[in-house]
This record gives structure tokens, C-alpha cells and sequence, in this order.
């Protein structure tokens, strides 16, 4: 397949890695646009082509008619709002599900960026809570796991919502646990490694054996979470905008596997990423906070956004 804009190929920092063919491998038949998807299309289409999602990072003064005046505000210029601690933690499940009715009747999707991480019965609490205060979708940590993150997003899907994985984070000091660099090994070789290590500890002579194996694949934990995401069928992904080569590689890698995933890139303006390069390297959504909220007129810094988001897409 040919691929557009994103394709990474004459990049040197893109390669197919080791860890894709050890990940179970995504459907290479194109996959249908998710329910959600479709929704926040629908929203995209129906608000002048914003791929603004709106963080409603409130820390003060958390009152449910200020979130509902700032939605009322900035409906024009966003396709979703988005809630995380700021609101969940102050508000009663009552509040928060006004709210999303209040987004909704602005056509609005909203999406509830819990990062989800625990063990499967309370995720699945946890989804049902979020699907009956009317969220659309929620985010979730694939640290859990392939079967946990596949068992979640499941449950989340027969709701209704989507699931949106988080991939590679946007705050400075994420690398050291996205980009750490792990070392694959699987049955046998995890036997001979352990064995070897065992024999290490004995005082046995390993360096022998260690030369005897071909080193395993090593990869990086955002690419496992990448495969995951997709293996899992996640709707989308989350990949901060302050790292425009993770965008373009998870793109190009989505795009490889024909499958509709979309990039949710938190991350400009107060973090220091560039909305304009996320969405050129192939970001769908930006989601920003502080840069509107905390602006003087934030009705024009969303209708600035706005307006970059819709170029930049096309
Ligand atoms: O990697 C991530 C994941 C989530 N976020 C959330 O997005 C917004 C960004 O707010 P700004 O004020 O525009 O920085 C916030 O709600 C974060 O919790 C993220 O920043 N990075």
C-alpha cells in the first residue's frame, strides 16, 4: 500500500520493528470507522471542522454552571470536551452527567481521559459508571495489558463509548518510561535467559552461552502499546503533541495496517507542542487546555485553534 503524507520510509528512525511481528498482529483489511469515531466526525462536520478537544481542566472554583458557561462559550469552536480529575474529583456523578447532556446539546462528544489501570472488574465498574454519566469515550493505559486492555475496551465498546489508548504522553520526562527500551523474549529463550541468569548467579561461565544466542528484538514500550491499541481495537490513541516524530511513526504504522484509529494529541501551547506540526505529522485531534482557558479572550484563542486545526487537516 502507498501512503499518503505520513509515510515514514525515507525516515531512518522509522523501521518495521521486531516487536510488531511479537504483538499480535492487526487485520490487514481495512477496519470500519468506530461508532465513536463516526460521532466526533459528525461533531468535526458540525463545528467548521474544529478537531479542537476542549480540556475542561478547572481548578478552581469547580461549579457546574461555570463548566456549562464554558461550554456554552467555546461550542463553536471545539468538537469535544474532555474531563479528567479537575472536574471528577470535586463533582457528583449528577454533575458531571449535566454536563456532558449540556455538551451534548451543543452536539459536542465528550470524553472522560481517566487513563484507566486497573485490574478487569473494576475497569469494567469503572466503564459503567462512565457510561451511565453519558461519556462517549474514555482513555485507558494499556500498562494493564494486552487481555486487560482487549477485556476493556470490549466493555466499553457494548456501552457504546469509545476507548483511547495512551501510547506516548506529552509531559516532559515521559521518554524515561514511554521510550524505555525493553528487550523481548518469549518461551523457550525466556527459559534460557532465566537459566542463564540462575547459572550467572552460581558463578557459572554464561558469557559462553550468552554467545551462542542471537540477541533478542528490543523495541520500545510505545510500540508495544501501539500494537496493543490496535490489536485490542482501540477507536484511538493518545500521542503528545510536543513529539511530532511519535505522531508521524504511529500514523504511518496505523496507515500500514489499514486501520481507522484516530491520534489524539494533547500537549501544545502550555507543554510547548506545536498543534500545526502534530496535525501536519498526522494528529486528528488536538487537545488543549490552559492555552484557552487560561487566555484573556478564550472564545478567540478557540476560534484561533479552531481555524488551524481545520487548515492543517484539510
Ligand atoms: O499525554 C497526555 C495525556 C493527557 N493530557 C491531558 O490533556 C490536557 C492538556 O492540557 P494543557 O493545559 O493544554 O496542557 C490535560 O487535561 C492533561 O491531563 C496531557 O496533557 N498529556
Amino acid at each position: 500500500m502507498s501512503h499518503s503524507k505520513y509515510n515514514n520510509s525515507n525516515n531512518a528512525r522509522y523501521m518495521p520493528n521486531p516487536i510488531h511481528a511479537s504483538t499480535p498482529t492487526p487485520t490487514p483489511t481495512p477496519t470500519p470507522t468506530s461508532i465513536f469515531l463516526k460521532r466526533l466526525s459528525a461533531s468535526v462536520e458540525e463545528h467548521d471542522g474544529s478537531r479542537i478537544v476542549l480540556a475542561l481542566d478547572l481548578s478552581n472554583d469547580v461549579r457546574v454552571e461555570k463548566v456549562c458557561s464554558i461550554i456554552d462559550a467555546l461550542a463553536g469552536y471545539i468538537c469535544s470536551v474532555k474531563m479528567n480529575m479537575h472536574l471528577l474529583l470535586p463533582l457528583s456523578m449528577d454533575d458531571v452527567k449535566y454536563i456532558n447532556d449540556r455538551a451534548h446539546s451543543h452536539g459536542l462528544q465528550s470524553i472522560a481521559d481517566i487513563k484507566l489501570n486497573d485490574i478487569p472488574s473494576t475497569n469494567k465498574v469503572a466503564i459503567d459508571k462512565l457510561a451511565e454519566s453519558n461519556f462517549d469515550a474514555l482513555t485507558i493505559n494499556p500498562i494493564i495489558g494486552l487481555d486487560a486492555l482487549k477485556d476493556a475496551i470490549h466493555n466499553a465498546h457494548s456501552r457504546g463509548m469509545g476507548a483511547i489508548a495512551l501510547v506516548y504522553m506529552s509531559h516532559k520526562g515521559a521518554e524515561s518510561s514511554y521510550g524505555m527500551r525493553i528487550k523481548i523474549v518469549h518461551g523457550e529463550q525466556e527459559q534460557e535467559e532465566d537459566e542463564q541468569q540462575k547459572q550467572q548467579q552460581q558463578g557459572g561461565d554464561v558469557q559462553m552461552q550468552l554467545q551462542q544466542h542471537s540477541p533478542s528484538p528490543s523495541t520500545s514500550i510505545y510500540r508495544v502499546f501501539l500494537g496493543w491499541a490496535l490489536a485490542a481495537g482501540a477507536d484511538g490513541i493518545v500521542v503528545g503533541a510536543t513529539r511530532p516524530e511519535m505522531i508521524r511513526e504511529c500514523r504511518a504504522y496505523i496507515e500500514d495496517a489499514h486501520m481507522h484509529v484516530a491520534i489524539f494529541s494533547p500537549g501544545s501551547g502550555a507543554q510547548g507542542g506545536d498543534p500545526s506540526a502534530a496535525l501536519s505529522n498526522g494528529a486528528d485531534y488536538i487537545i488543549v487546555g490552559r492555552s484557552i482557558l487560561g487566555a484573556d479572550d478564550p472564545v478567540r484563542e478557540a476560534s484561533r485553534l479552531a481555524r488551524i486545526s481545520s487548515i492543517s487537516r484539510g
